[in-house]
């Protein structure tokens, strides 16, 4: 397959070699431009470590092993310094606090425009251009404005927006978005969902959504996989994951939900119908 992102048989493990404490067991996923790649599981089922050895930002002594095939290498296997080439410029990821990936004491477009000169080598005007541009592309409101202010002056649902665009601003092909709108006010969660899919789907990117929440999967992943203990249990489109789950431990998921599931649109609606799902 060229582009795109795949994992094979990837495993992370912490703990000694003589007592390992295996938390991703041999796990195979694809990423492809244009799509949304959903990964759901309760806690602790091993989801953000796999973000994280995507993007080389495992937590110190953890072991991995298997592949990562990004641009005909495995990532597995670079250096710190071939890393950085790849993170935050070609994979990007956003968190579920948008204020874990901004300085509270610098201006939105100090940060958007110094994290573009270091990874893309623009000057400070075209930098200047860039930033504008993509908060506009994010529908942060008045970018002009917006570049000048400081990250406590903007809501939760702006700031993610923000943060969304720091992660896009070097046109990445890979983005992983881990938990995006779970600290979100529900009202602002679908315009933020809806903006991830725009994004996907007008810049070609592909995404790899990580979330605990299978109703935020209903309305954004073209296919899901199901994890839990370091393994996928399934894999296959949404609404056959969703609808026709094979395995117990999804069923479950679902059940768990308050109301069950309020299977929803690219739009954040309801989806008519879907009670069948129960
Ligand atoms: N530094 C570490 N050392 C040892 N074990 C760790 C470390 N960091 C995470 N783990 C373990 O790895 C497992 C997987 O964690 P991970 O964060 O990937 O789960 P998750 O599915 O993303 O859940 P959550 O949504 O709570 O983050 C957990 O059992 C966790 O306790």
């Amino acid at each position: 397959m060229s582009g795109g992102l795949q994992i094979r048989d990837l495993t992370v493990t912490f703990g000694s070699e003589r007592d390992p404490k295996p938390v991703v067991r041999g796990i195979d996923l694809d990423l492809e431009p244009g799509r949304i790649t959903g990964l759901a599981g309760e806690s602790g089922s091993g989801k953000s470590m796999t973000g994280l050895a995507m993007c080389g930002l495992l937590p110190g002594g953890a072991r991995t092993g298997g592949r990562i095939e990004f641009d005909g290498r495995n990532l597995l296997e670079l250096d710190e310094r071939a890393l950085t080439k790849y993170r935050g410029n070609r994979i990007a990821m956003v968190f579920q606090d948008p204020t874990a990936s901004l300085h509270p004491m610098l201006s939105i477009g100090r940060q958007l425009t110094d994290h573009l000169r270091v990874h893309a080598g623009i000057d400070k005007r075209s930098a200047r251009e860039r930033a504008i541009r993509t908060l506009e592309l994010v529908r942060v409101p008045d970018p002009e404005t917006a570049i000048k202010k400081y990250p406590h002056q903007f809501s939760g649902g702006q700031l993610q927006r923000i943060s969304i665009a720091m992660a896009i601003i070097c046109e990445p092909e890979i983005l992983i978005a881990d938990e995006p709108t779970t600290a979100l006010d529900v009202t602002v969660q679908a315009g933020v969902l809806r903006l991830l899919k725009q994004l996907c789907d007008d810049l070609g990117l592909a995404v790899m959504l990580v979330t605990h929440d299978l109703g935020v999967m209903s309305s954004l992943a073209d296919r899901i996989s199901v994890m839990r203990e370091g393994v996928i249990l399934e894999e296959g489109p949404r609404f056959d994951v969703l609808r026709r789950p094979r395995e117990a431990y999804t069923r479950g998921l679902i059940e768990a939900l308050p109301n069950h599931l309020p299977f929803l649109d690219e739009d954040g609606q309801p989806i008519a119908g879907s009670e069948a799902a129960r």
